[in-house]
């Protein structure tokens, strides 16, 4: 695009440092993350040497059925107590939760509940939990015995891959200090992401999806049909020109840092005021449902929705086309984010062939309405993919915040923020027509289990907020 931005040339991101490992393949050479050092991340003036240890000690946990079978797994409010149930994972797949240290989980046999393996959470970075029916602890021969005996020849490939996986974790995680939460090798995400480098560090970018400052009637704001290009009216450069900040032909959003690890930013006065009205009054058309939670992994629109005490807020969707200001967001989101907005809408083939899909990468907007007392409690929003090459993900997370008066509270938290200063967790204010974007991918390809987050209860007032998830890439 020929939109002006901070980035003057695109060079590797500063966090990428070269890692040689060997898995059993030869010695090979990848690009991975490392967090920068305290004094980097205050740009030279760091308080502290070290970085403190946050009082949140949650984590994100990956289970891997190594099995060809399927198993249940279940969470135990105490080793031995009555399991509750969660979901089933299919043979050679992968599942997850947030969760802490203490925790109890177990897999058990569907049919007949037999007791296959317990997993007692430990501290972070110790992330990953496998279920391995064939290994035998240092015997390579009786461990291939084993797996000759009851896996078919592409079953072994599959269970090869997690051992892969596996093996690639304990050398990431000496390098990096992380685990390896996708699967090995996942690919670098293919989106741009903004560099993080320092606290207070701004960056900048400009975009021709100027604010809406008066309302266009109701006769202009109609369905579009966004899986096509948008067609203007002669001598338009945007959408109902007439209605927007006169005398513009651009603005500049500012995104400033306010944590490098995970990366979150603030983007002050993102929806102007018109903007934020004519959401509010679409929510006063759509009916507004429980929220519900899922492991996003395969996809959001195949998430298991459970109803849980997790997220007690009430939310909605709002697709793209549902008006022409809906849509000026997403482009506008897509400028921000220095994404085609081609690619958060369906497209057909001849529109960027380069990628994988022709599906959007973005979902609805989600419109999410929290009273006194609701709150999301400690979450993530990546899921974890199956064994499949493109391990479609969610990238980057877009919240937007629709008021602020009379709200006291409600702030989205970041608990494990690293920083030198505090053990508390990283608040966001909630201030009207802000947006704070972050990224629950590392440059790496890796899943970044620090952009784990919470929505805080309202102590007084109510929340409105918008969720948009773009992903890397999406492939159903
Ligand atoms: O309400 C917020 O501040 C955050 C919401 C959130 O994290 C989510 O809906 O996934
Ligand atoms: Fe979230």
């Amino acid at each position: 695009s020929d939109l002006a931005c901070s980035v003057t040339e695109e060079q590797r991101d500063p966090a990428l440092k070269e890692m040689t490992y060997d898995i059993g393949y030869g010695e090979q050479t990848t690009l991975v993350y490392v967090e920068p050092d305290m004094d980097s991340m205050y740009n030279g003036n760091a308080p502290a040497k070290h970085k403190v240890v946050p009082k949140f000690n949650g984590l994100s946990v990956k289970f891997i059925n190594m099995s060809n079978k399927h198993v249940r797994l279940s969470w135990e409010p105490r080793p031995g107590g009555t399991p509750n149930p969660m979901n089933k994972i299919a043979p050679f797949e992968a599942s997850g939760t947030a969760s802490f240290p203490t925790h109890s989980f177990i897999m058990t046999d569907p049919d007949t509940d037999k007791l296959l393996q317990r997993f007692a959470i430990q501290e972070y970075p110790e992330n990953i939990y496998a279920y391995d029916p064939y290994i035998v602890e240092g015997d390579e021969k009786a461990t291939e015995k084993n797996l000759n005996k009851h896996l078919s020849k592409k079953e072994k490939e599959f269970y090869r891959k997690w051992r892969d996986s596996l093996a690639f974790n304990e050398i990431y995680r000496n390098f990096t200090g992380r685990s390896y939460l996708a699967n090995y090798l996942r690919d670098p995400p293919r989106h741009f992401l903004w560099s993080g480098e320092y606290f207070g560090q701004t960056h900048w970018v400009e975009t021709s999806e100027t604010h809406f400052v008066m309302t266009p009637p109701k006769s202009a704001l109609g369905q579009l049909k966004t899986s096509k290009k948008r067609s203007l009216k002669e001598g338009e450069t945007v959408a109902l020109e007439e209605y927007r900040a006169p005398g513009q032909a651009t603005m500049n959003m500012t995104l400033k840092v306010l944590s490098v690890a995970p990366r979150v930013f603030e983007i002050p006065n993102f929806l102007s005021q018109t903007e934020v009205d004519h959401i509010l009054d679409l929510a006063g058309g759509v009916q507004l449902s429980r929220s519900s939670v899922g492991d996003v992994g395969h996809g959001y629109s195949k998430a298991e929705n459970k109803k849980t005490d997790t997220r007690t807020s009430f939310n909605a969707w709002v697709q793209r086309g549902k008006s022409p200001i809906v849509d000026a967001i997403y482009r506008r989101a897509a400028d921000l984010m220095r994404i085609d907005e081609a690619l958060l809408r369906n497209r057909d083939s001849s529109e960027r062939p380069d990628w994988p899909t022709k599906g959007s990468l973005a979902e609805h907007l989600q419109l999410v309405h929290y009273d006194p007392g609701q709150e999301y409690t400690a979450h993530h929003d990546f899921g974890f993919s199956d064994l499949s090459d493109l391990q479609g993900a969610r990238f980057a997370t877009l919240l937007l915040y629709l008021n602020d008066e009379g709200l006291v509270g409600g702030e989205t938290t970041f608990p494990r923020w690293v920083n030198a200063e505090t053990f508390d967790k990283l608040k966001v204010k909630p201030e009207e027509g802000k947006a704070v974007l972050f990224y629950s991918q590392l440059p790496d390809g890796n899943l970044d289990d620090f952009s784990q987050h919470s929505a805080e209860k309202p102590r007084a007032g109510e929340k409105w907020l918008i969720n948009l998830w773009t992903w890397d890439p999406k492939y159903h």
